[in-house]
C-alpha cells in the first residue's frame, strides 16, 4: 500500500529479479509519459522504490499522483 510521507506517495515493490524490475519500470515509464506525470524512483536489482508528488503544484500529492499510483499497482504483476 502507498504511504503518504513528507507530501509524497511512497511504495516499495519487490520484484522477482532485475529483468522483472526493469520490465515493470518500462511499463510504468510508458504510462507516466502518456499522462505527462513522472515518478521519482530508485532501482536496486529486484527492488523498485517509487515516490509520487506533483512538482507543478509545489511538490504536494494531487489527484494525478493518486491516479498514477493506481495505474502502477495495476501494472505490477
Ligand atoms: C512541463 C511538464 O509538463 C511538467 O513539468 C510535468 C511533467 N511531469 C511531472 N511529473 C510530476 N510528478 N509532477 C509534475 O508536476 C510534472 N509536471
Amino acid at each position: 500500500m502507498w504511504n503518504n510521507i513528507n507530501n509524497k506517495l511512497y511504495k516499495k515493490f519487490e520484484c522477482k529479479n532485475f529483468v522483472h524490475a526493469f520490465s515493470f519500470m518500462t511499463a510504468v515509464a510508458i504510462a507516466a509519459e502518456k499522462m505527462n506525470h513522472h515518478p521519482t524512483w530508485t532501482n536496486t536489482y529486484n527492488i523498485v522504490e517509487i515516490w509520487l508528488s506533483t512538482h507543478d503544484e509545489g511538490n504536494v500529492v494531487t489527484a494525478k499522483d493518486e491516479q498514477l499510483a493506481a495505474i502502477i499497482d495495476a501494472l505490477f504483476k
